[in-house]
């Protein structure tokens, strides 16, 4: 029976359920209120009219009581985790999180309705989510807060190409870890499969369950609304983003209607690239800008594609750009070969072209290289077409009408494309040679197709595509192809500047001062020299002094024999006038 109340006294609302209900306060009125009225003061209005009630003053106090109590706690909390930090183990400090994670992840925190999604091993259909699922946990995991944890060692190579390993971590079975999103928590648990898995896949090598024969469920908790709406769209775009970080790239050649694929490691980069900073920052800075506009380029109704002409002397970097630009973006390159006398001499030009371009992969880039001797061979081979006069609308009216069924006549004997004569790249020749006496490279039906896919078919049969064309000489390139759309940036790779140079140096000997740094400023200023030719006298020896000296050599006798026919102009111009 309950014992009867004191007259005057109060019982506090927390009452017999409460985890306060030990420090539940009955006292007789008057007794406590009026300390804490004088407590409070004049500037504490609320509390001094609470007190001043009596009921309010023993829920001030009990508040007050709370309040001391929780900061006593954070107050051991804080002081216990120094102490753990100093006195525990790493092994002891990673099973005490490991402990935590896995009840916060069972217990439901917070007291919202927690809500479960479940994973299988694929399935009959496609789990995109589930595979997107692992690698984003697999970059997500930390190691030191799994008791527990898979791990897969997979063959990789390095941004340099060089061949390792890489590591790939996932939730054991019965294990689970929290993950925090816009400040809520999911909870992802990998748990085993009800028996008869429900015509579950068995876990592939490698993965969780390798070991026997066991089917597993990644299941996600969460008591948010923002779950399917935002973070499992967060986690399809991160798993995308690891996806293309450790991915090897590939680089794909064709010969006739068929792509090859090897792996691409060419070490060229943005570091490694000698050249003019601010023009290396704009195309970093392009390249990104395009990298990021997914949404931008759907809502404007265009074709997420971009196209870059580099031009410039032989041996200033453009093939090189074109690498360090695939390595940047993580993209695959297709190395498109138009060489008439290889692929395209027995088969309907365009029609090769249009296999060819429909079977790039998205997130790629296209380089055709060399493009004006390509068009050059082209039109040399051809005597059947009428040249055109390079003028646009006719270059159009040709490409509409004919171009997808004209099949490519077969090249004339005598045809040479920079590939046969010699050089190292895929289209490679001397450039001076055989092309002086065609000024505007006419376009014929091959082209003409080629800027027809630029424009319409490669355009939309797939995502996020670059297309580089390289040229020694652009000035012999129809307007047509260099119009904004389809060339968006031209970039000049020049000769060998003082900051390229100093670029090269870095690169080579890690030094970033020499005592023969201003002879060369001053020859590098005068002399026109490539970088690869600058690269080749630095490759002669480590020893910076060495390589240093024979490049200031080369220059000397570079500044020579430029300076005998500049003598030799101005004694003519002399001789001329005096006549
Ligand atoms: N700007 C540069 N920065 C660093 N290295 C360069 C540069 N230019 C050329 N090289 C060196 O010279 C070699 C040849 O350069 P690359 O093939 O890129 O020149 P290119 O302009 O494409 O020549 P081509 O017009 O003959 O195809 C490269 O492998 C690289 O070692």
């Amino acid at each position: 029976m309950a014992e009867p109340r004191p007259a005057g006294a109060v019982l506090c609302p927390s009452d017999a359920n409460s985890p306060l209900a030990g420090s539940r306060l009955v006292e007789p009125e008057g007794g406590r209120a009026g300390k804490n009225s004088a407590r409070a003061g004049g500037g504490g209005k609320r509390l001094a009219g609470m007190e001043a009630s009596g009921v309010g003053g023993q829920a001030m106090d009990a508040y007050r009581k709370a309040l001391a109590t929780a900061a006593s706690a954070a107050a051991y909390a804080v002081i216990a985790r120094g102490m753990a930090r100093e006195l525990l183990p790493p092994e002891l400090r990673a099973a005490a999180r490991w402990v935590l994670s896995a009840l916060s992840t069972r217990l439901d925190v917070g007291g919202r309705e927690r809500r479960t999604l479940a994973g299988g091993v694929g399935g009959r259909e496609e789990n995109i989510l589930f595979d997107a699922t692992r690698m984003y946990l697999a970059s997500r995991l930390d190691p030191r807060a799994m008791r527990r944890l898979g791990l897969t060692l997979a063959r990789a190579r390095d941004g340099d190409g060089r061949a390792g390993w890489r590591r790939v971590l996932f939730l054991e079975p019965g294990d689970s870890t929290v993950d925090v999103f816009e400040g809520d928590r999911f909870s992802w648990a990998c748990i085993e499969a009800p028996s008869g898995g429900g015509g579950k896949k068995k876990a592939r090598k490698g993965e969780p369950g390798t070991g026997g024969d066991r089917d597993f469920v990644l299941e996600l908790s969460f008591d948010t609304d923002v779950a399917m709406d935002r973070y499992v769209p967060f986690v399809m775009g991160a798993a995308e983003e690891v996806e293309q970080r450790d991915r090897e790239l590939k680089i794909c050649m064709n010969e006739g209607r068929a792509w090859y694929r090897v792996s691409h490691h060419h070490p060229a980069t943005f570091d490694t690239l000698a050249m003019d900073p601010a023009l290396k920052r704009s195309i970093v800075a392009d390249l990104d800008l395009f990298a990021s506009r997914r949404d931008h380029y759907r809502r404007i109704g265009k074709a997420w594609k971009r196209g870059y002409l580099l031009y410039g002397p032989p041996g200033t970097g453009k093939s090189s750009l074109a690498a360090a630009m695939a390595n940047h973006l993580r993209y695959d390159l297709f190395d498109l070969d138009l060489d008439l006398n290889l692929s395209f001499s027995h088969v309907n030009m365009n029609n090769s072209l249009q296999w060819l371009l429909v079977g790039m992969s998205n997130r790629s880039i296209l380089v055709i290289e060399d493009i004006d001797c390509c068009c050059d061979a082209m039109s040399r081979e051809d005597d059947k077409t009428p040249a055109c006069t390079g003028d646009t609308a006719g270059v159009d009216d040709i490409g509409n009408g004919t171009a997808l069924d004209s099949d490519a006549p077969l090249p004339p004997a005598n045809s040479k494309s920079k590939k046969d004569q010699g050089s190292n790249s895929r289209l490679k020749s001397d450039p001076m040679e055989g092309r002086l006496e065609s000024q505007l490279i006419p376009f014929l039906p091959p082209e003409s197709g080629l800027l027809n896919f630029i424009d319409g078919l490669w355009s939309t049969s797939g995502e996020e595509r670059i297309i580089i064309f390289t040229t020694d000489y652009k000035d012999r390139l129809d307007p047509a192809l260099l119009r904004p759309g389809r060339m968006d940036m031209h970039v000049y790779m020049g000769y060998c500047g003082w900051e390229a140079f100093r670029t090269l140096a870095r690169n080579y000997f890690l030094v970033d001062d020499h005592e023969l740094f201003p002879e060369i400023q001053a020859l590098l200023a005068e002399v026109e020299v490539t970088p690869a030719a600058v690269s080749e006298k630095l490759l002669l020896s480590d020893d910076a002094g060495v390589a240093l000296r024979g490049l200031k050599e080369f220059l000397e006798e570079k500044q020579q024999q430029q300076a005998v026919p500049e003598a030799k102009q101005s004694e003519e111009e002399a001789e001329a006038g005096k006549a």
